[in-house]
């Protein structure tokens, strides 16, 4: 992986909904560089697709033209082996909802990424409690998120974003779920967590103090990417 490379790179990105009124042109063209240890916020009115950007930028789907380069590497190019590959070992992906594994506490929640990247369980356990203690959350471990507050829900998930130490995060409206004084002490902690282990990250959100708090701002206008 060479370090000349961006981290992240989207070059004239194209996605398409087919809909029942006809085809929705989303994104028409998105071009976007996240440089190492970036903070950038991604603020844009409801609808006009960050999530199906940062969709796109987390190789969870594909677009229609363009392409999305990771660590100068073309997405395109690789299979879904090769894309799942990277997206568990580089990428960590928040969402606005926690999306945690309700059947397993929050310890294994965050072990099971581990596992399926090829750390042994031992190492894997050891990293989940320290990641879920630097979130407070020592003596939560063993509870199913059922059992967790929705703030203790998203500090667990962000804990599962970093478990295989990724070299970008992407987060989806991640405290957008949460109420205000909540949603402004986890986002502290997120952002903490992302400068002090030097990730780049695109984070989505509406809230305009919380974009003052990163590196820069983008918005979406036409399907494009510009400074916002
Ligand atoms: N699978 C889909 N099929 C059809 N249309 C879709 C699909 N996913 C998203 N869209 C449409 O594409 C547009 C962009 O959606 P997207 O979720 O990316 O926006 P967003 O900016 O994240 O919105 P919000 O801030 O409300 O979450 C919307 O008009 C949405 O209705």
């Amino acid at each position: 992986m060479s370090e000349t490379e961006a981290p992240l790179r989207l070059a004239g990105v194209e996605r398409r909904y087919r809909t029942e009124a006809g085809e929705l042109p989303v994104l028409r063209g998105a071009d976007l560089v996240l440089a190492a240890g970036e903070i950038v916020a991604l603020v844009a009115p409801s609808g006009t697709g960050k999530s199906t950007l940062l969709h796109l930028a987390g190789l969870l789907e594909r677009p229609d033209g363009g392409e999305v380069f990771v660590a100068g590497r073309a997405a395109g190019t690789l299979s879904d082996a090769g894309r799942t590959a990277i997206r568990r070992g580089t990428i960590g992906f928040v969402y606005q909802f926690h999306h945690l594994l309700p059947e397993f506490t929050a310890e294994e929640n965050v072990v099971l990424p581990q596992l399926a990247a090829g750390v042994a369980r031992g190492a894997a356990r050891d990293r989940a409690r320290a990641l879920l203690a630097g979130f407070g959350l020592r003596g939560r471990e063993h509870h199913a998120p059922g059992r967790l507050s929705g703030g203790e829900q998203q500090r667990v998930a962000i804990a599962r974003a970093l478990a295989n130490r990724p070299r970008i995060l992407l987060a989806d409206e991640p405290t957008g779920n949460l109420d205000v004084g909540t949603a402004g002490l986890v986002f502290e902690e997120l952002l903490a967590a992302v400068r002090g282990q030097g990730l780049a990250a695109l984070i989505a959100t509406h809230n305009p103090e919380l974009a003052a708090r990163m590196d820069r701002t983008v918005t979406l206008r036409d399907g494009r990417v510009v400074e916002g």
